[in-house]
């Protein structure tokens, strides 16, 4: 279990991580959400003891962070900062003896992922010479050549185009059968509502949302109704109590409601229209929720 303790980290007199708790049980895959400057990259550095909380602690396994705990670590940063000169051989053999595995084991993984990813051709080119897609595979191959029980992948599938995110993914899905714990960060939060059970959001280094995505969800009273159907007005909608929005994407409308009690009203009118063909009241995405929340459009932060 990765255990992160009121911690709080500050960089001279700016607090960029201000009392955050939470835990990773082994075998999850745990999302850390937040605007950019929300502190997600302090946090990771944190857990990877590259930083040090001025109050709070990080365990894993029971153990503070440490150069035995470190091995067992496997951190994929946002950042490129690869060394660009070294060949993809050279980088892996790098970062793989740092993390103790011995060569000939380093070099068998190499082939066989290089193999998954696609990119067995690209062994002996510099890491400069290769697109910022296959250098990210790169990065992961670097994070997984210690095959490590804990992931920490900052921004995993950043500049992958949706063929390697599946890769990825299923990589990632791969390690959590495993019993790997996995956290990671994304602006997608459509990955982290299909990959994870919990989460945690931060806003200026605190956390504003945190638990089962299930709990946050059901938390947020506002819902959505989807319809389908002629000779809807939009006017006559929002005229109705406890509705906020009503707008049309291709055919189907989205009408928001302040609460799920809202919608028999709704469809009181709706069932009024021609030619009904859809009518579904859904929970809010967690984007919606995220937005409503944090006060930004995340997903373009
Ligand atoms: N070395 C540093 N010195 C001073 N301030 C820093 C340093 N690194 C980060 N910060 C500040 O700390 C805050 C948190 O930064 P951090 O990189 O953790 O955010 P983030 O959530 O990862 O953002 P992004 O999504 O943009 O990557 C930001 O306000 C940033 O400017």
């Amino acid at each position: 279990m990765l255990e992160v303790k009121n911690v709080t980290l500050k960089y001279g007199d700016f607090t960029a991580v201000d009392d955050l708790s939470f835990e990773v049980e082994k075998g999850e895959i745990f999302g850390l959400l937040g605007t950019n400057g929300a502190g997600k990259t302090t946090t990771f550095r944190t857990i990877m003891g590259l930083l040090y909380p001025s109050s709070g602690y990080v365990r894993y396994e029971g153990d503070f962070v440490s150069y035995e705990t470190v091995d067992k670590i496997g951190y994929m940063i946002e950042e490129r900062s690869l060394l660009t000169k070294l060949t993809v051989k050279d980088l892996i053999l790098y970062f793989g003896q740092l993390k103790n595995v011995p060569v000939k084991t380093i070099l068998e993984r190499l082939d066989y992922w290089l193999k998954r990813f696609n990119i067995v051709d690209y062994k002996m080119k510099k890491i400069k010479e290769l697109s910022k897609g296959n250098q990210q595979k790169i990065q992961f191959i670097s994070a997984l050549i210690n095959e490590p029980s804990l992931l920490v992948l900052d921004e995993p599938f950043s500049g992958l185009d949706v063929i390697n995110i599946e890769l990825f993914v299923e990589v990632i899905r791969e390690y959590q059968q495993k019993g790997c714990t996995i956290i990671f960060s994304s602006h997608q939060i459509d990955h982290v509502e299909s990959f994870c059970e919990r989460l945690v959001v931060l806003e200026k280094g605190k956390s504003v949302i945190s638990g089962l995505i299930k709990d946050v969800k059901n938390d947020f009273k506002k819902h959505n109704i989807k319809v389908i159907a002629d000779g809807l007005d939009a006017e006559k909608v929002l005229g109705i109590p406890g509705v906020f929005g009503c707008t049309k994407d291709s055919k189907e409308w989205t009408i928001k409601i302040e609460s799920e009690d809202v919608a028999p009203s709704v469809f009181d009118y709706i069932k009024t229209l021609e030619n009904l063909r859809k009518y579904d009241v859904e929970q809010a995405s967690l984007s919606e929720i995220f937005i409503a929340k944090v006060g930004k459009k995340y997903e373009e932060a």
